[in-house]
């Protein structure tokens, strides 16, 4: 759509923005790098809310809560439709990305169905599998620091796994498929995402779409495979709990899909669940560690707490209530960081006057998450990471009573209106846990040259994406006592046999199925470090094999395919064990 002044109702004013050149609008001012902080300035010089021209399509961008409210949630009727990507053209309509979709039925459906899903495993606690999980993270991260990335992910890949399917298994896969999402739907990810016009160039000609649909069709193999899977589980008798048991067990009506939709359709909606999951947590997870470098003294001070409260033990979920300080700083990571610094763009279906400035239905709306956690009139200082704004009354942002607050629900960073992410118990329960217990097991600090100097550190340097990590960095991580230390060990020691047992048979048979063994790509930094240039290498060769179903460790799938091509088969991976280093 171009702006078009015939259409401004009298009375009305375009919004304020800068001048667009004919054509591109303001695309060359746009940098690949960082490009929130380009919108969060430029909102400096036109105000809360203005707009961008780009090959003829208007981007509104808002950087006040107030207005983000009032447009995407009072006005959510027109404001809660999503603009179509370019490089994923069926978004609106697949019914495959929930996140993605167009307000339609089918939209509204899946939401209602995430939502139960959602609510059927909170109540349960996620089944623990956040804290199982959790347990194995900080041990391998006591272990190595140095490939914290990884670990991070695998963390955030298994829990959402085994929250989705009941099974830590698919998570290799998982995170592939994920990642080259992130990457067809990203404006710096993908060029159609900013020339829309190459959309239309034919699949033989486009790179973009080969490889969009050798992606997608190794995450229809992973999805429907693993739903297979807990079927098998469920005639077993030992399917473990799961997003896809709870639709199995309770909420399957064959013939009747107007509640819930069908098994078809379930299968995507948990595939988008696992998707969001696996892509997200990983940022703030990160993002924490960066801030224990830069303030050590909220480090201490958050020692202090989880020691003072658990009285020695690892802090875990139980213990919310009385941990406020925990909790802060879950939230001030996310604020200080945002984990997706351009929000996910609503649409707006018809055209609307704000306060006098016209808004022309079928333009991009977006929450610019960053810049509204920099309004200095609700974050004052808003640059410092100061958890003490959720707790202390001298601060705009406390609430009362500190057993419940600070808490995520409602945070501007989870997005507005009828759009909101529906993944908050499992965020806040990832958080907790992981911040809370590398803070209890661990001193996280600079590392040190030879010479005595310290190893410098970013202060933002953060990935492009439309969810953003922090680029790599060095640190010290040493556990804070022998006794940790032994802890540490057992709590390995208990999670791991089943774990192990079933990497072990995969790989036997992945081996009789297959006999190759390199598939995935041998590096799975090559997947969480998501530099596109970096990553596109081991994703490309992975998706540029023909794969069939994708294993999540029963006999069934492995080696289920179309009959020409192998299953992808996961690795088994072999933990080095350097000494741990007790300070
Ligand atoms: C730190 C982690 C996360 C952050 C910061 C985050 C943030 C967001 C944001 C900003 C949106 C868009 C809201 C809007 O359009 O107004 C969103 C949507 C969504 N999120 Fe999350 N999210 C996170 C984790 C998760 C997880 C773990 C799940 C798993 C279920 C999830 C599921 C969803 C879904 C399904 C939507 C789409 C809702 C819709 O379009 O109707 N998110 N999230």
């Amino acid at each position: 759509i171009v702006r078009d002044r015939r259409r401004i109702p009298p009375g009305a004013r375009p919004l304020p923005g800068p001048r667009s050149l004919p054509l591109i609008g303001r695309v060359h001012d746009v940098p690949k790098e960082l490009s929130w902080l380009k919108f969060y300035e430029w909102s400096k010089e036109y105000g809360p809310i203005y707009q961008t021209e780009m090959f003829g399509s208007v981007h509104v961008w808002i950087s006040s809560e107030r207005i983000a409210h009032d447009l995407l949630s009072r006005r959510a009727v027109n404001y809660s439709d999503r603009p179509q990507i370019p490089n994923l053209p069926d978004n609106r309509t697949s019914g495959h990305y929930l996140a993605l979709s167009g307000r339609n039925d089918t939209w509204k459906r899946q939401r209602k169905l995430c939502q139960q899903l959602m609510t059927v495993s909170a109540n349960g606690s996620l089944h623990g599998y956040p804290a199982k999980e959790r347990d194995r993270f900080l041990y391998l991260l006591s272990r190595d620091p140095s490939q914290y990335r990884e670990y991070v992910e695998q963390f955030t890949a298994r829990t959402v796994s085994r929250l989705s399917w009941g099974s830590p298994h698919p998570a290799p896969v998982l995170r592939v498929t994920t990642f080259g999402l992130l990457e067809s739907i990203s404006p710096s990810g993908a060029l159609p995402n900013v020339v829309s016009w190459l959309m239309h160039i034919p699949t033989f000609l486009s790179p973009w779409k080969q490889k969009e649909n050798a992606r997608h069709h190794l995450e229809a193999g992973l999805l429907k495979g693993n739903v297979e899977y807990v079927h098998d589980r469920i005639n077993e008798g030992n399917a473990e709990p799961s997003f896809v048991r709870t639709f199995i067990d309770n909420l399957s009506r064959p013939g009747d899909k107007s509640k819930w939709g069908d098994e078809a359709e379930a299968t995507y909606v948990v595939g988008q669940m696992a998707i969001a999951g696996a892509l997200t947590i990983g940022s703030p997870i990160q993002s924490f560690i960066l801030a224990m470098l830069h303030y050590p003294d909220w480090q201490k001070k958050l020692q202090n707490e989880v020691d003072t409260v658990c009285e020695g033990r690892c802090p875990e979920w139980d213990d919310r209530e009385k941990l406020p300080l925990l909790r802060a700083v879950v939230k001030e990571v996310i604020r200080w960081r945002p984990p997706v610094p351009t929000g996910i763009p609503h649409a707006i279906e018809q055209d609307d006057v704000y306060e006098g400035y016209f808004i022309p239905g079928g333009a991009t709306i977006h929450a610019l998450e960053w810049a509204i956690t920099r309004d200095e009139a609700i974050y004052p200082d808003a640059d410092a990471f100061n958890p003490a704004r959720w707790l202390e009354p001298k601060y705009p942002t406390y609430k009362e009573p500190l057993t419940v607050h600070p808490n995520l629900n409602g945070f501007s960073q989870f997005g507005f209106g009828r759009r909101t992410c529906q993944g908050i118990p499992i965020v806040d329960q990832d958080l907790f846990l992981t911040m809370g217990g590398i803070a209890w097991a661990l001193n996280i600090n600079k590392k040190r040259r030879a010479d005595g100097t310290e190893v410098p550190v970013h202060w933002n340097d953060y990935t492009p994406l439309l969810i953003a990590k922090p680029a790599p960095f060095e640190f010290d991580a040493a556990v804070r006592s022998e006794e940790k230390a032994a802890m540490l060990e057992r709590m390995w020691e208990t999670g791991k046999g089943e774990d192990d047992e079933e990497e072990e048979r995969n790989e036997l048979l992945a081996q009789t199925n297959t006999g190759k063994d390199d598939i995935l790509p041998q590096h799975d930094d090559d997947v969480a470090s998501d530099r596109g240039s970096e990553t596109s290498a081991a994703t490309g060769s992975l998706l540029g094999e023909s794969v069939g179903s994708v294993s999540t460790g029963s006999e069934s799938d492995v080696g289920e395919s179309d009959g020409s091509t192998p299953g992808p088969e996961f690795k088994r991976r072999t933990f080095v064990s350097p000494k741990i280093v007790v300070q």
